[in-house]
């Protein structure tokens, strides 16, 4: 019988266009003697409504390529498309345009923590024109529900625990209904239960809204939340037998 991540993706590609494609990219820091290259020719289409979880050893690329996929890096060289927009040589109004279409979540929660928890979710929607009239004090409460943060919606940010804070950076970032979210390690900081929760909270929203979810991480325990698992080693995406096999969890254990 064919891999099911494989006819999905395959079906995806001849149904619909990539909502991130990255052709031939390059990406290099420092510059003059100092200039190393990063990332090397990278080819990656990401599908709506698709959980890639790109993963590998550390130094590797992959916080490199996913801040340059997120928008947050400018791309250097060859092609790479966010939402129809060519990023490279991309200015930063066109940049900010596609970052306003993004949901972000890393691994410290980044909470302003002298504000409530619906506060720090409600933020997330001033910044959106189209939400300002809307109930985004409602908005906010309900997202937070979703989350299982229902009865602790006016508690300062301070005052939750780390999977708690997770879970409201993780409403913050999904309240607007954006079309992509970019996780670097949600899970880093918390313990097995609270992170394995916090995923499949995300995993469980994102498919609601139809949201595509690129997730970077070291964790193996919440590498079958994905519909497909990216490989990257020295600055290349990889083959990696052990995971395309389905046995995810040898290679890092
Ligand atoms: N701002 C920077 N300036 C110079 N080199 C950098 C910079 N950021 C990353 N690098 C280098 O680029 C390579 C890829 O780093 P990157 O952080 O993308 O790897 P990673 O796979 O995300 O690693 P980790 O899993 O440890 O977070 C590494 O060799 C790193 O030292």
């Amino acid at each position: 019988m064919p891999n099911q991540t494989f006819t999905t993706t395959l079906n995806q590609s001849i149904l619909t266009k990539p909502i991130i494609s990255a052709c031939n990219l390059n990406h290099y820091f420092g510059e003059g003697e100092l200039r190393k290259q990063a990332l090397f020719d990278i080819n990656l289409d990401i599908y709506p409504g698709e959980i890639v979880i790109m993963t590998g050893p550390s130094g590797s690329g992959k916080t490199t390529l996913l801040t340059l996929m997120g928008g947050l890096r400018s791309a250097q060289e060859g092609s790479l498309t966010i939402l129809d927009q060519q990023m490279c040589r991309a200015n930063q109004q066109q940049m900010m345009q596609v970052r306003r279409q993004i949901g972000y979540i890393f691994q410290a929660h980044n909470l302003l923590t002298f504000l409530t928890a619906k506060q720090n979710v409600r933020m997330s929607l001033e910044l959106h024109d189209e939400y300002l009239e809307q109930d985004i004090d409602g908005m906010s409460a309900d997202i937070l529900k979703a989350v299982g943060l229902g009865n602790r919606v006016d508690y300062y940010a301070d005052s939750l625990s780390g999977g708690q804070k997770q879970r409201v950076a993780i409403a913050r970032a999904l309240v607007s209904h954006p079309k992509i979210v970019l996780a670097d390690e949600p899970t880093a900081a918390l313990d097995k239960k609270s992170g394995r929760d916090v995923v499949e909270m995300m995993q469980k929203l994102a498919k609601q809204q139809g949201c595509t979810i690129l997730l970077v991480t070291h964790d193996n325990r919440i590498l079958d939340i994905a519909d497909r698992i990216v490989y990257m080693e020295d600055g290349r995406l990889a083959d990696n037998p052990a995971l395309t096999l389905g046995e995810p969890h040898r290679f890092f254990d």
